[in-house]
């Protein structure tokens, strides 16, 4: 993919997510695949519901920029991390929403997600009577020791769903291409709002 189809899918991403209300000041970060060894991603800062194609820059996938005097997202390692780890990954959405940000401070490693409709938008759920486990990980301001966290629980849990939530902070979710993982970033914030809204029901 080019990068200035690849940007046109991200700006267009990124105006949907501040519609839903998922990318509040400066928050999130959206990239798709280029190449074998390249990623488009948000630069650093500036509202994600306001993007330029200009706001779209290239890195490698150790999250290096490949233009001179561009500062990719401070999250870009997650992005290249979910790249390296899964070939078939081609896009990922990271939105900071109020249902990930509260069910995840109240939450231990992982959030069950059972009974869903929605589920069937998750890799082997092919009817609404599945289950999966969003892991949930600790916040961290060192990002390289958030992603060698993460591979440890990609390690250890293979199947886990292509999404996770960071404590306090926000969701990742990603898919083969940029409708794909929107789908999925869509029907996961779904259903972390019902998880949410039975929470309160049922106290
Ligand atoms: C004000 S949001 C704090 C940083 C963050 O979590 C985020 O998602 C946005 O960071 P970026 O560097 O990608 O703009
Ligand atoms: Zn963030």
């Amino acid at each position: 993919m080019s990068l200035a189809e690849a940007a046109a899918a991200i700006v267009a991403a990124g105006r949907r997510m501040d519609r839903m209300g998922w990318v509040p000041a400066t928050a999130g970060n959206l990239s798709v695949r280029l190449g074998p060894g390249d990623v488009a991603i948000t630069r650093s800062g500036g509202h994600k519901g306001f993007l330029a194609a200009a706001d779209v820059i290239r890195v490698d996938l150790a999250g290096r920029p490949l233009d001179p005097g561009t500062k990719p997202s401070y999250e870009t390692l997650l992005h290249c991390g979910i790249y390296r780890r899964f070939a078939d990954a081609g896009a990922v959405l990271h939105g900071h929403s109020v249902a990930a940000t509260v069910l995840s401070r109240r939450a231990g490693d992982a959030i069950r997600l059972a009974g869903y409709e929605l589920l069937k938008a998750f890799p082997g759920g092919p009817t609404h009577d599945a289950a999966t486990d969003l892991p949930v990980l600790d916040n961290d301001q060192d990002i390289p020791r958030l992603q060698a966290a993460l591979e440890a629980r990609w390690d250890a849990a293979p199947d886990a769903p292509p999404g996770y939530v960071i404590r306090g902070h926000g969701v990742y979710v990603w898919g083969s291409g940029m409708d794909q993982a929107m789908a999925r970033l869509e029907a996961l914030e779904f259903m972390l709002l019902c998880h949410l809204e039975e929470g309160r029901h049922t106290r």
